[in-house]
This record gives structure tokens, C-alpha cells and sequence, in this order.
């Protein structure tokens, strides 16, 4: 479902972040990419959201050329595509239930609609209950579950997580990490840049180590193979 095929990326700084990747990822898969800083992780999972575009390559996801795709189609192909930060990225200024509904609005959904899904993500992520409360009133780990929520609730094919236990402590990160699975086990695939060694080597996915822009490691059960 998400094919690269000899993609690069320098920036227009010069920096060559990617050099050469070709990489399938299957549907359902659970993927975690890792790699020392700076080698190139965030680099590879914003060109598949399409925040980058690569040099050269292609990179197809659910039949779609990211790098061919016109401009003006990005918004439809992004809406198949959930992404998560280290830094959650919620509107400040709207409740946890708007910053949820807001990803559907944008697609005029009807009300009805928006409502009982909002709901149900909400429950996913066990977060009913604070669904009038604002970004600042609620925990670190709330606050990611709230963009988790935001992510999946058009129902993407896809969820991209940049570090999504980076700001959070041990406890609240595996919170989130069962969410994932939880949400993986439901069908969506999921991609994961990670520095988090300790999840890597206890919840065993397939681990795919970047090292100065290319797949240094590629294993089924991997894991995470640096000292931090
Ligand atoms: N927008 C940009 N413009 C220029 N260079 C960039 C840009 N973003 C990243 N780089 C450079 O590209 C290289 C790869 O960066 P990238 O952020 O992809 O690494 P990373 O593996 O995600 O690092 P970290 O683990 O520290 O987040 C680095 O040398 C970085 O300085």
C-alpha cells in the first residue's frame, strides 16, 4: 500500500537527507522507522504525507503518486492520510471535541454525521468524557490522545506518527502505544519514528533503521539497536 521507489530529497539548503530509499509497506503492517539524529526519519515519514516532496522517485500510496499528485488534489489525498507529533498540534482555542470535528468540517460532512463519529473516536481513544474541555485543561497524554482522535477520524488507511511519545513520560507513552495497536488491530496501517528504544524493544514490529538517508536495517521483529 505505500510504495517508495529510489526516492531522494536534498533541501534546497544543499543537505542530501535521503539518499535512495526503496521501501513497501503492506497493508496493516505496523512499521517503526529509527535511526540517529539527523539521519534522516523525519525527512522520510513528511515525504509521505506529502509535507516534503522528494528530489527524485516516486512514492505511491493506495494507488496515488504522491510526487505526480496535482496540487489542488493534496487536500483529498491527506484526508486517507492521519498524522501525529511529538507536540500534538491542537487548535488552542478549540474544545477537544472541535479540534476533532474541525478534520471532518473541512470535508462538509452533515452535523449528524460528525457528531456520532466524533463520538466514537473520542471513545477510541477514551476521551468522552472531556470532550468540552480545551487543550490547556487537559495532560500531555490526553492532549496526544486528542490529536490521535483527529487523526483517525476520517478513517485514513494510513496513520504517520513523528515521535508521538517524545514529550510524554514512560507511563502515559505506553497509554498511547496500546492506543495504537489498538487502532492497527482495527486495519489502519501504521508508520512510527521513534527514539523511544524501550518500546521498540519490547512491543516488536518490523523496524526500519535510516542511517545518513538510507535503510540501514529492514527486519520483521527488529529492534532498536542504538544505545539511545
Ligand atoms: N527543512 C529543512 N531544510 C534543510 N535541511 C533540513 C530540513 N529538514 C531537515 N533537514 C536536514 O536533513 C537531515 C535529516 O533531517 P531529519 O529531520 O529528517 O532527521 P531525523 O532523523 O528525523 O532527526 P531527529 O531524530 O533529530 O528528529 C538533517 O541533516 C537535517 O538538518
Amino acid at each position: 500500500m505505500i510504495h517508495m521507489k529510489d526516492v531522494w530529497k536534498t533541501y534546497p539548503n544543499g543537505v542530501m537527507a535521503i539518499n535512495g530509499i526503496n521501501v513497501d509497506i503492506d497493508k496493516g503492517e505496523f512499521v517503526y522507522v529509527v535511526g540517529p539524529s539527523g539521519a534522516g526519519k523525519s525527512t522520510f515519514i513528511k515525504m509521505m504525507y506529502r509535507e516534503e516532496k522528494p528530489t527524485r522517485g516516486d512514492i505511491i500510496i493506495n494507488r496515488n503518486n504522491l510526487v505526480k499528485v496535482k496540487e489542488r488534489h493534496i487536500p483529498y489525498i491527506r484526508r486517507n492520510i492521519g498524522v501525529i507529533f511529538q507536540d500534538f498540534k491542537l487548535l488552542p482555542n478549540l474544545s477537544v471535541y472541535e479540534n476533532v470535528a474541525f478534520a471532518m468540517e473541512v470535508i462538509e460532512e452533515s452535523k449528524s454525521n460528525i457528531r456520532r463519529r466524533v463520538m466514537k473516536v473520542l471513545e477510541i481513544v477514551r476521551l468522552k468524557n472531556k470532550a468540552r474541555f480545551f487543550p490547556h485543561e487537559i495532560s500531555g497524554g490526553e492532549q496526544q490522545r486528542v490529536a490521535i482522535a483527529r487523526a483517525i477520524v476520517n478513517n485514513p488507511s494510513v496513520l504517520i506518527a513523528d515521535e508521538p511519545t517524545g514529550n510524554l513520560d514512560p507511563e502515559t507513552s505506553w497509554e498511547i502505544m496500546h492506543i495504537l495497536e489498538e487502532i492497527n488491530e482495527r486495519g489502519t496501517t501504521i508508520v512510527m519514528a521513534t527514539h523511544n528504544k524501550e518500546i521498540v524493544n519490547t512491543l516488536r514490529k518490523r523496524v526500519i533503521a535510516i542511517e545518513d538517508g538510507r535503510i540501514a536495517r529492514d527486519e520483521v521483529k527488529g529492534d532498536y539497536g542504538y544505545e539511545r
